[in-house]
């Protein structure tokens, strides 16, 4: 990166207080060539009574230019995922102050510890951190996926001696490690001292991991993480969005398929989206050890549901056959001999079915490496067939694996059993509450082992789920754009997302599924789902019912006349 080719969307200006960091951002904004509608975020919020306060805020106010927007909140994400001109994030010392105390989690007598930070008792509540991590996970997120150009101001609190407090220690952590993270997917960073500023320059080697984990697990999460995704070519989305706008139409007014062609008009490298030319799915499946306890079906369904696939009467084949896409099912640790199918459905079979992830582990580590690099492969064929595809789906087949997508998510992200768990296949009460016990056991077991994802998958996954991250994060690594099915896919695309961290990127969610887990995951990943058709079937059928309406935002984006054309002023 360093100095800039490319147009810079994203910049971290650090700096200790009165450095001249706020004074920079500003400048850096007024000067931009087209900095279209420019929101200031007050992440301080009113300090009712403090009139020194008062006043240095009203300092600050007559400072900027009045057709910015002033917004007094908190909820930055918020504002990063609606906004498309420029954002000014000041600060998110502030930010991470406010965030702190909702959560309370503060704690100071007790509390505030972390693994590692030196402290000396119980730390704050389980709860209270959960809370602050998801927030900085979807801060970090909104700031990955923000059209807009963001400026974020940030304080470097480290370079003082060690906090006295345990409440100043986890303050210095929380924010370094956040300022580490944004930074790690900035265009720029610069820093200020004493009004001069100094350009932090090009990621290097030694620099962190873009992603890098809460110091509590960092021993784990270091082992599976290496990859990272393809740069998006942000000059094509802007052309892209530039000539949207200047169809004939109203600015804005085709809503989601215009956003939808800037996305993929970015991913293609191109300023202007073009169709697909062969969209390739590929049906990962596998059988669970839980699934006689939690699921509405037996499990030999699976089996002949990969028959029917291979056969081309599922649903995924009559969706596919319909929108030009083709489909290829692999068994990955079906529980019965599938053979005398085309080698090419067996030939990255782990093992046959898994463990019972509440009680042990689904299966080896060296299998879940294996499954995670079979994923890998098998996606990676997709682009060396003939014709190689340019759009990707996973899809899932595998009584049970709704258990399974509902542990890894409450797992992943903090979440209690009774919010990630649905009904699957269509269970009854009885089973659904068996079902809840499951995936809170399994949650459970796997509490140590969260943030590394092949550990994670050998706890509690299986080798379908770790196929279709691998699938995944591949698709990011390769620079191939995917769109995302229900709960299962989405679940292994989490654990995508710690593999190749910025993954997400490069997927479009396809449709939301009934399952309460795969809300909880799409909003995660900062994903809004182009379709909501109440469907809980897999397959990868929500990625294709989403595939018409991507088609549509090519259509517009290639087949309009501009405004221009139309002679009108
Ligand atoms: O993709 C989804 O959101 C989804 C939701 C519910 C069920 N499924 C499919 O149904 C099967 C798993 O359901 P279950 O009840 O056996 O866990 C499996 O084959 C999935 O493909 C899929
Ligand atoms: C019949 C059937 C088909 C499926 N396809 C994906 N999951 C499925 C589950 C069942 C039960």
């Amino acid at each position: 990166m360093g100095v800039r080719e490319v147009a810079v969307e994203k910049i971290v200006v650090l700096g200790g207080a009165r450095s001249g960091k706020s004074r920079f951002a500003e400048n850096w904004v007024r000067e931009l060539d087209k900095p279209g509608h420019v929101v200031y975020v007050a992440t301080a919020g009113p300090r009712p009574g403090d009139e020194e306060w008062a006043e240095r805020v009203r300092r600050h106010q007559e400072r900027r230019p009045a057709s910015w927007l002033t917004r007094e909140t908190s909820d930055v994400a918020s504002v990063l995922r609606e906004a498309t001109g420029t954002v000014i994030v000041e600060c998110l010392a502030l930010w991470l102050t406010a965030v702190l105390d909702a959560a309370g989690a503060w704690n100071d007598d007790g509390g505030g510890h972390r693994e590692g930070d030196g402290g000396d008792g119980a730390g704050a509540s389980e709860t209270a951190m959960a809370q602050v991590d998801a927030a900085i996970d979807e801060l970090v997120q909104a700031w990955r996926t923000s059209s807009a150009r963001v400026v974020a101001v940030s304080n470097e609190v480290g370079w003082g001696i060690v906090p006295e407090t345990r409440a100043g220690r986890l303050f210095r952590d929380l924010l370094g490690t956040l300022n580490q993270r944004l930074s790690a997917e900035a265009d720029r960073v610069v820093l200020c001292v004493a009004g001069r500023t100094l350009d932090l320059g090009p990621e290097t080697a030694s620099t962190p991991a873009r992603h890098e984990p809460p110091e509590s697990h960092s021993e784990v999460a270091g082992q599976a993480r290496r990859g990272v995704p393809a740069p998006v070519d942000r000059d094509s989305g802007d052309q892209a969005r530039e000539l949207i706008d200047g169809l004939a139409k109203p600015v804005g007014s085709l809503g989601r398929l215009e956003e939808i062609g800037v996305w993929l008009a970015g991913r293609q490298g191109a300023p202007a989206p073009r169709y697909p030319s062969r969209t390739g799915v590929t049906v990962i499946a596998g059988d669970h050890g839980i699934a006689a306890d939690a699921s509405a079906y037996p499990a030999s369904v699976t089996a002949a549901m990969v028959r029917t696939v291979a056969t081309g009467q599922a649903a995924i084949n009559a969706l596919a056959s319909e929108h030009g896409a083709t489909v290829r099912v692999r068994d990955l640790g079906v529980a019965s001999d599938l053979s005398d199918l085309s080698t090419s459905v067996t030939e990255h079979k782990i093992r046959s079915g898994t463990g019972r992830i509440d009680s042990e582990d689904a299966m080896t580590s060296d299998q879940a490496q294996a499954a995670i690099e079979a994923g890998r492969v098998m996606m990676r064929e997709e682009l060396t067939c003939s014709p190689p595809a340019d759009m990707l789906v996973a899809g899932d087949l595998g009584i049970g694996n709704t258990t399974i997508a509902a542990a890894l998510t409450g797992a992943i992200l903090g979440l209690d059993a009774e919010k990630v768990t649905g009904r699957g296949t269509g269970v009854d009460d009885p089973t659904l509450w068996r079902k809840t016990e499951i995936v809170a056991a399994a949650i459970d077991r796997a509490h140590a082992v969260r943030s590394d994802p092949a550990a994670l998958l050998a706890t509690i996954g299986g080798p379908d789920l770790a196929a279709m991250a691998g699938f995944l994060a591949e698709t990011a690594e390769q620079g191939v754009p995917a769109i995302l099915d229900g709960v299962v896919v989405t679940a292994a695309a989490l654990v995508a997302d710690l593999l190749t961290p910025g993954a997400s990127t490069w997927w479009l969610a396809g449709h939301r599924s009934v399952e309460p887990a795969h809300t909880a995951s799409l909003d995660h990943l900062g994903l809004e789902p182009v379709v909501e058709l109440h469907m809980r079937l897999g397959e990868g059928t929500g990625a294709l019912a989403a595939l018409p309406i991507v088609r549509s935002a090519v259509a517009v984006c290639t087949r309009m006349a501009s405004l221009a054309d139309l002679n009108v002023s």
